[in-house]
């Protein structure tokens, strides 16, 4: 390969999440997904009839065809002519046929950027086992690729801007009023929220922690640059699996109530959990949600995922160039809001424990300690 700018990479593959394109390919999803969680047959009808009410299309692909194209464009523009791949986990194009497509187009280290932000068994690891699938064929099929993954970036500047710029502008569409802000994450399991991140834990779990500290990042960016100070909450969407099951709380519509009870009239959503506008965003909150808000007499301004954003796009670029410098052992700081945390190059072993079949290998990880 020739000289990309981002020795010792030869490629940057774009991992993620996978959704249906059309209404025959929502069950066959769903399935994927699912298989072998316990996930209740009726709660994957009902998540059916949220792709069908939007013809069955999930906007995730599309968003990701996006972000491929500004990440070129971001490349592009500094001078840098490393090769972008986009494999998903539960759709075409599918990880382990692109990873397959590096192999034999002759690439041998690839980064991975993942469109997840944040640690959690769901969030990381889960990523992290399909590319050691995707990457374990290839090796038998006789190539030895070397796969990294850029650290966790939900607290780069980069993301955080992005959210700050979109939370401001749902807040000039309701200038009169000092709005309730809602930074809205998906739930999970609190067994899996316990353990996500590295030991030792907070009780919260890095997880909840992380996105804590976005949100406080991006009141206070906001306090700095209007001199309002916005109350506001972290609360969570999304839920699913069995009603025994205890899960983050509370869910944006019971906070709502909640809030219209105590007499706040105006709210602005802003979904720092989803890098950009997935099913849960478009129907969870700009559909779900704001049915509640109405019915509440609630006045709701839904802001802005970093999506294309440029300050998220030249964000990743940024953590790309850094991962690039510290392979090749030069000085590359960290950028991380402040009193954030920069994440991991690779993750511990125990980090975010697959807990229904912890021996499951992962990539990208470090080489477990003496
Ligand atoms: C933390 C987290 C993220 C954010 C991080 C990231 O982005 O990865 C995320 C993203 C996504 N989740 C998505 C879709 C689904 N997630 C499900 C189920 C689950 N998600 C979970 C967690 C998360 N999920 C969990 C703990 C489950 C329970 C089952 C299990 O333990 O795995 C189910 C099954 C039906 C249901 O139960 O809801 C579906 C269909 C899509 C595609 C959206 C689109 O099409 O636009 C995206 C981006
Ligand atoms: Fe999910």
């Amino acid at each position: 390969m020739p000289p990309s700018g981002l020795e010792p990479y030869d490629a940057v593959l774009l991992v993620s999440f996978g959704g249906p394109e059309g209404p025959d390919e929502v069950m066959p999803f769903l399935r994927q997904v699912t298989g072998g969680r316990g996930i209740p047959e009726e709660r994957l009808q009902e998540v059916a009839g949220h792709y069908l009410a939007f013809g069955g299309r999930s906007p995730i692909n599309d968003q990701c065809r996006e972000l491929l194209a500004a990440l070129r464009a971001e490349l592009d523009a500094r001078g840098l002519d490393t090769p972008l791949y986009w494999g998903n986990r539960n759709t075409a194009p599918w990880l382990g046929d692109t990873m397959a497509q590096l192999a034999a187009d002759g690439h041998r280290r690839v980064l991975a950027v993942t469109t997840s932000a944040y640690p959690s068994y769901s969030s990381c690891r889960q990523y992290r086992e399909n590319l050691w699938d995707a990457w374990d064929a290839v090796r038998a099929a006789g190539t030895e690729l070397q796969v990294d993954r850029v650290r966790h970036y939900a607290q780069h500047p980069g993301f955080v801007d992005a959210n700050t710029d979109a939370v401001r502008d749902a807040l000039a569409k309701l200038p009169d009023e000092v709005p309730h802000l809602l930074f809205v994450t998906h739930s999970l399991p609190t067994a899996m929220a316990a353990t996500a991140g590295p030991p030792p834990r907070s009780d919260n779990g890095s997880y909840v922690d992380w996105h804590q500290s976005v949100a406080e990042e991006i009141v206070w960016q906001l306090r700095r640059s209007t001199g309002v100070e916005h109350p506001f909450d972290l609360v969570y969407c999304s839920r699913s699996g069995p009603p025994s099951q205890p899960w983050l709380e509370p869910d944006i519509n019971d906070r709502l109530a909640e809030l219209a009870a105590q007499g706040v009239r105006s709210v602005v959503v802003s979904p720092i959990g989803f890098v950009s506008d997935h099913m849960e965003v478009v129907f969870d909150l700009d559909t779900e949600a704001r049915e509640t808000a109405d019915e509440l007499g609630l006045r709701m301004e839904r802001a802005a995922t970093a999506g294309v954003h440029p300050a998220f796009v030249s964000g990743l670029v940024e953590l790309v160039l850094e991962r690039a410098a510290v392979e090749r052992s030069e000085p590359a700081a960290p950028s991380v809001i402040d009193g954030g945390s920069p994440g991991l190059l690779r993750c511990p072993a125990d980090c975010c424990p697959n807990l229904r079949e912890p021996a499951r290998p992962a990539l990208c990880q470090a080489p477990a300690a003496g």
